[in-house]
């Protein structure tokens, strides 16, 4: 069995510009840096569930995002350390406040 190192690869100075810096704009061209990330692995044993993934975590957030507000429940920055474990889990778990949006609330009280 062949195992690619993915944290390594994805923090190489040589490849990416400041890697563990949040900046989502690298992701937007599939030809900018961003192209470069391996979530899904490579070669014949890629994830086949990819498509699906792709679709899902946007319609996911999305409609997180269109349903709820939400807010840090302090003024500090959310902390994102990293967790041990093999699907890099957090450190410490995100807690965040959510409110129904206005224009939701009829519909979500439906639900
Ligand atoms: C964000 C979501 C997902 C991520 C990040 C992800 C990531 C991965 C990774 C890294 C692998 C290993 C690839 C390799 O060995 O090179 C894998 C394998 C696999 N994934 Fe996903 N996956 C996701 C969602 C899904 C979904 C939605 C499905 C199915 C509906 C799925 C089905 C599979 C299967 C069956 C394999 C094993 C493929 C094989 O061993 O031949 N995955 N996935």
């Amino acid at each position: 069995m062949l195992m690619i190192n993915a944290y390594a690869i994805q923090r190489d100075l040589n490849t990416w510009s400041k890697p563990t810096e949040f900046i989502p704009e690298r992701f937007v061209d599939a030809e900018a840096e961003g192209g470069k990330m391996l979530p899904f692995g490579m070669g014949r044993r890629r994830c086949p569930g990819e498509g699906l993934a792709i679709r899902e975590v946007g319609l996911v957030l999305g409609t997180l995002i269109q349903g709820f507000e939400w807010r840090r429940t302090s003024s500090e920055e959310v902390d994102l350390t990293e967790g041990s474990g093999i699907t890099m889990p957090k450190a410490n778990p995100l807690e965040a406040l959510c409110m129904p949006r206005q224009i939701m609330v009829g519909t979500l009280s439906k639900l």
